[in-house]
């Protein structure tokens, strides 16, 4: 056996056990995906950007310590995680009907495929800390994750556009700043990611686990 030969047979070895491990680390996202759906609700979301940005940096953290590239790290990671991500939520699509006014909802760009507040990578922190609804791109997560973790919740995430190579991640107030600011208004994604205005009428909300119940129904009914 040449030189060679034994060097790429060693290669296929090595990329069998990576196949897998692959295979091992899917199981266990459908399994996370399953739990989710059964312990969530309407609620469910599959996709959770702040995990998946803490797994992203001390997955970089150890690639870097032992002198791999990180870029590497990183796109092999987002390219998994997206694999994973994607089928489960490829279906959902975001829009507002077009009788729902947003009045009182601030706003701060129009961006598709619904108007939010869009941030980009020089966007001003005191604008954020301001938004209801706003969308952000991956790339600019390490900027707002302190803010996002302590006071949005994860809707939605859309494909970019393949030139930037990039998906963007719409987040929402936590409902009860939400109550707090609007008194009663405010537009929210149902499970089917349709934006809805919202009369608080018509629901019990439950400020304390940030989350609100349709009267009359025992199922939860945002996001
Ligand atoms: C597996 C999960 O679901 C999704 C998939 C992830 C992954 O592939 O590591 C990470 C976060 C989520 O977007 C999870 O929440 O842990």
């Amino acid at each position: 056996m040449n030189k060679l030969t034994d060097f790429r047979n060693r290669i296929d070895t090595i990329d069998g056990r990576l196949i897998d491990i692959l295979r091992k680390r899917f199981d266990i996202v459908e399994d996370v995906g399953d739990y989710k759906r059964l312990t969530m609700g309407t609620a469910f979301s599959y996709i959770d950007p702040i995990r998946e940005y803490d797994l992203l940096e001390k997955q970089i953290a150890i690639a870097a310590s032992i002198y791999m590239e990180p870029q590497m790290i990183k796109n092999l990671y987002r390219n998994l995680i997206s694999f994973a991500n994607f089928h489960e939520d490829q279906n959902l699509k975001i829009h507002i009907p077009s009788d729902i006014s947003l009045d009182g909802i601030r706003i701060i760009s129009l961006y598709y495929p619904i108007p939010m507040c869009y941030i980009s990578s020089n966007f001003a922190f005191n604008n954020v800390s301001n938004s209801d609804i706003f969308c952000i791109e991956y790339r600019n997560l390490n900027a707002y994750i302190d803010f996002l973790r302590d006071n949005m919740l994860y809707i939605y995430h859309i494909e970019e556009n393949s030139e930037k190579k990039d998906r963007s991640i719409i987040f929402c107030c936590k409902i009860s700043k939400l109550y707090d600011k609007h008194n009663g208004i405010f537009i929210f994604a149902n499970h089917e990611k349709q934006i809805t205005k919202c009369d608080f009428s018509e629901y019990k909300i439950n400020l304390e686990d940030d989350c609100f119940t349709l009267l009359g129904s025992s199922a939860p009914c945002i996001f």
